[in-house]
Formats: structure tokens, sequence, C-alpha cells
């Protein structure tokens, strides 16, 4: 692929909170983004959010044939929605992340898809990253750096990612390349809304709180939170990230309480972990923009606010689309792998020096 080359490229990610696909198309050089395209959202029906769901925590070497084929099935439908793609960012559903033992396993394999879609499609972005020695985790970083420079942002600003985990990206969009040393802080604040749709789907049968109204009636236990806080996670130094179901301990200790203070206190625990995470960057930034689902919870947002001592407001005030961010971005990434640019660099997930991962499979 040549240097300057504008590609048509669209992007899937199935994420950690296991409510569908999200697929965007964007045209980009690898380095600007030109335009944003279509974007779908395929939801998962309960059985096969069940289905997923039983696979959490397996490996490769495990028997997930059944959750992987039906990652590979939906994913299939949702990308031949986008005949004028010419080239497909595959994330895939993370099953299993312990970058420092295991590893890292995304299931769907990408040669199946490029096979079925009949053109080139980019995957496995993590699996070199932490062979390298990186957290293999989050991957959004340059993009979000992206994102920074066509917004013209002139001084340093946190992008916050509230899926099933939460991530932040510090970034000084003042430096010219998203591995320059001291343009990116990135790292996993903590669990998100991952803790909150597993209580409400155990105890209410619901799979979130619809609009924080759950969380907005509760009283935050505090000690639990400041329990929460003194994890060993919270004391590690970033590029740091987390397996979905990391935090399960926490709801353990919310099991006394009632509904609504049970909600309330692991919404104030997300906020609380952010705080945390803002502490950590290298300057306050100017103001917090916040993606993914977890914008949509006004009480989760009012806690943010109240504990962060920075503007939050949600990424679509810089008229960004909050919910397709993550499918943008594995687009974003699958051209800077066609083209063998770096995707992650030691600030993002620690990795020793920036490099570029992902496989690419082209149709037989
Ligand atoms: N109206 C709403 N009120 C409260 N919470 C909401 C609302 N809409 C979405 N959410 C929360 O956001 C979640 C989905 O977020 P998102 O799609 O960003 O997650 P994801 O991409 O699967 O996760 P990750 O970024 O960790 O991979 C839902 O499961 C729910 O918890
Ligand atoms: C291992 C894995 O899939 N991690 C996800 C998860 O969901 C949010 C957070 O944890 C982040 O680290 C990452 O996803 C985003 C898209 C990323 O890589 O930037």
């Amino acid at each position: 692929m040549l240097k300057d080359q504008l590609v048509r490229v669209v992007g899937a990610m199935s994420g950690t909170s296991l409510d569908g696909v999200d697929a965007a198309e964007i045209v980009t050089d690898g380095h600007e983004v030109l335009e944003f395209g279509d974007s779908v959202f395929r939801p998962y029906t309960d059985a096969q959010t069940a289905v997923l769901r039983s696979a959490l925590g397996k490996w490769p070497e495990d028997d997930v044939s059944v959750a992987a084929e039906l990652v590979e099935t939906v994913h299939a439908q949702v990308l031949s929605g986008f005949p004028d793609a010419e080239l497909v960012g595959f994330h895939g559903q993370t099953f299993a992340h312990d970058p420092k033992g295991r590893g890292t396993h995304q299931a769907g394999d990408g040669a199946v898809l490029a096979d079925v879609l009949n053109k080139p499609v980019v995957w496995d972005f993590r699996s070199a990253d932490v062979q390298m020695g990186g957290e293999g985790a989050p991957l959004a970083p340059f993009y979000h750096f992206a994102l920074a420079k066509k917004m013209k942002a002139d001084a340093p600003l946190a992008i916050l990612n509230l899926g099933g985990v939460g991530n932040l990206t510090w970034i000084d969009p003042r430096l010219p390349f998203p591995e320059s040393e001291g343009a990116l802080l990135a790292f996993d604040t903590g669990p998100a809304n991952a803790p909150i749709n597993d209580l409400m789907q155990a105890r209410l049968g619901r799979p979130f709180d619809e609009d924080g109204a759950l969380g907005a009636k509760g009283r935050v236990n505090q000690s639990v939170v400041d329990q929460f806080l003194q994890n060993p996670f919270f004391f590690r130094m970033p590029p740091k990230s987390l397996d979905r179901d990391a935090f399960v301990g926490l709801l353990a200790d919310v099991a006394t309480l009632s509904d609504e203070d049970a909600i309330a206190t692991l919404t104030m625990s997300c906020a609380a972990s952010v705080a945390q995470g803002v502490q950590a960057c290298p300057n306050a930034p100017e103001r917090i923009l916040v993606t993914g689902g977890g914008r949509r919870n006004p009480t989760l947002m009012m806690m943010l606010a109240s504990v962060c001592n920075v503007p939050v407001a949600s990424i679509e005030d810089v008229g960004f689309d909050g919910d397709m961010l993550e499918a943008q971005a594995f687009a974003y990434l699958a051209v800077r792998v066609a083209k063998g640019l770096p995707t992650s660099a030691p600030a993002t997930t620690g990795v020793g020096a920036a490099i570029g991962g992902g496989t690419i499979s082209r149709p037989r």
C-alpha cells in the first residue's frame, strides 16, 4: 500500500460489555481521518450473549469453537453491509486477557472473514504487543491522538472510554506523532459498566442500569469504594490493562447492599477509579471527553464530574460519535498495519518500542 494512499476502511469491535458488534467506516491515510462513513450496531441476542459469556476466561487451547464461530458469523453479516470498504479491521471478541501471563485472546479468525468477505482483513491486533512485553491494550490511543489533531486541540486533553472496562488516553496534541515521547499516556482505569451490568442482570434480570436511574436513587457506600481503591492495580504505574472480570470481588463487596445502593456504589467505584487515573496523568488535562456507553449514564457522568476536578463532557460535544469510536479506531489501526506504521508505543501499552501489531489475511 502506498504511503499517502487514502483508504476507505471498515472497523468492527465486539466489546467487553458483550452487547453487540459496532462497525464503522472511515477514510484515512493512516495518519489523518479525512471522512467518517456509515456505521451500524448489531446487538447480540440474549442467547448469543450467554454463549459469549460462557467463553470468558477461556484460551485458544480450550474448546471455544462455538463461541468463536458465533463471533465470525455475526461479523460476516455485519461487515457484508460495507461493500465499498477496501480493507477491514477486525478486533474480534476478547475472551481472556493476561498480558504478563498467558497472553491475550481475541476470538474470531480473520482469515475466515477475508475469504467470506473477499477482501483483506487485518486482525489479531494485540498479540505482537504482548509478545514484545506490552500490555496489548489499550490500542485506541493512536486513534484518539488523530482525533485530537482533527479537532485542532492545542492543550492536553483526555479521552475516556467507558465500556465494560474503562480506559483513558491523555494526549498532548502539540507533538507531531502519536509515538513521540510525551504525546500520549494511556491505560485502563478500572472496571466501568461490566460490574453494573452483571449486578443488574443477576438481581433484576435487566442488562444495564438504564440512564443511571437506579444508581441515582441509591446511596454510595464509601467504605466499599475506599476498599476497592486499595486494589494493587491502582498502585501500578501506567500503562496497564485489565481483563473484564479482574474485579469480580467487587460484586461480593456490595452483596449485602440494597439494589439501588449497590448500583450507586459500583457507579461511584468506576468514577473514583477514573479520578485516580487522572491523577496519574503527566499534567491535568484541560477536559475529559467521554466515549462509550457509560457516557449515556447521567449518574456516572455526574459522579465523574464531582470526583475528577476537570470538566467532563460527552465526546459528541466536539462532533465525534461516541458509540462508534472504537470501531473507527480498529479501522484506523488496520490502515496503519497495512502501511507498516506503529499501532502502539511504550506510553500506550508499555511495549519496549513503538511497534505495529496485527496480521493481514488476504482472500484466497
Ligand atoms: N442509556 C444508558 N444508560 C446507562 N448505561 C448505558 C446506556 N447505554 C449504554 N450503557 C452502558 O454502556 C454499555 C455499552 O458500552 P460500550 O458499547 O461502550 O461497551 P463495549 O464497547 O462493549 O466495551 P469495551 O469498550 O470495554 O470494549 C452497556 O452495556 C451499558 O452498561
Ligand atoms: C483486552 C481488551 O480487549 N481490552 C479492551 C477492554 O475494553 C476497554 C479496555 O478494556 C481496553 O483496554 C480495550 O479496548 C479498547 C478498545 C482499546 O484497546 O483501546
